[in-house]
């Protein structure tokens, strides 16, 4: 199986000499083309510090990341930006639409920077509106869409570039349990149907279940991992176990 992402000792410092604190601490991690990963732990465990450093928003301290074997933080700024247009898309929890521009100019937004033909475009926007259920909002602006929808809308903007991977920061957390679900949906669509590989960080094991696997963070290290092998109810019931087993400090998988 072809890797997308592997990480070696990865390590993010915050604070400063004398106090210095690791929200990220020792990661060893590999993602293979086609994965649902999700990320799981208790708050300030470190998954957003995790996000970001894996989706280059920020650098880490130490240790590697390589993406299809390349080694990314040898890559200048200007390298790293394209770099990032060209294979990393984006969800998170409050959307980041832009107000002022159509759904449809939000969801072609990525092309419209790599200054793709506008008959590609169409193309690429109309196919995407099809896939999430947005073909009547095109001509919207976020502000008449429901959270559900706005978050559909991101969906689509994040892979119109067909990027190597998603990255997903609570993309529920913002959206009630009939838009979550929706949206769960359309990713687990976007990972089946168009192998798109997606790393989601989720506090809610209902979230966490659409995944293929799961990662437990804990102060900053992986403390467990959980692979789905059965039906998403059942593995639901095993990632609500293995939480409450963290949380009491004896981890079946530790
Ligand atoms: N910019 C920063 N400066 C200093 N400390 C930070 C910074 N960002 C995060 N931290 C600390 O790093 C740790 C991990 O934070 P992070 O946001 O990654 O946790 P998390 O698991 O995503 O938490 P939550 O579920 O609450 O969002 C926390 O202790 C946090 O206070």
């Amino acid at each position: 199986m072809e890797i997308v992402i592997e990480t070696r000792n990865l390590r993010k410092e915050y604070g400063s000499k004398g106090i210095v604190f690791a929200a990220i601490d020792g990661i060893d991690l590999k993602v293979y083309k086609g994965e649902f990963l999700g990320i799981m732990g208790p708050s300030g465990a470190g998954k957003t510090t995790l996000l970001n450093v894996l989706s280059t928003i920020d650098r880490p301290t130490s240790g590697n990341i390589y993406y299809k074997g390349k080694d990314i933080l040898t890559m200048k700024n200007r390298e790293l930006s394209i770099f990032r247009r060209n294979n990393i898309g984006f969800l998170f929890q409050d959307f980041n639409l832009l107000d002022n521009m159509s759904i449809q100019d939000n969801i072609a937004l990525p092309l419209a920077l790599s200054k793709v033909g506008i008959n590609e475009i169409k193309e690429k926007v109309e196919k995407l509106s099809s896939f999430f259920g947005l073909k009547d909002q095109l001509k919207k602006y976020p502000y008449q869409l429901s959270g559900g929808q706005k978050q559909r809308v991101a969906a689509a903007r994040a892979i119109i570039t067909s990027p190597s991977i998603v990255f997903a920061d609570e993309p529920t957390g913002a959206l009630d349990s009939k838009s979550s679900q929706d949206l769960l949906h359309c990713l687990l669509r976007m990972n089946e149907e168009l192998n798109t590989t997606i790393i989601m960080v989720t506090h809610d094991a209902f979230a966490a279940s659409y995944c293929k696997r799961i990662l437990y963070l804990k102060d900053g290290k992986i403390h467990g991992r959980l692979d789905k092998d059965s039906s998403r109810k059942e593995f639901f019931r095993r990632i609500i176990d293995f939480a409450g087993s963290m949380g009491g400090g004896v981890g079946e998988l530790l």
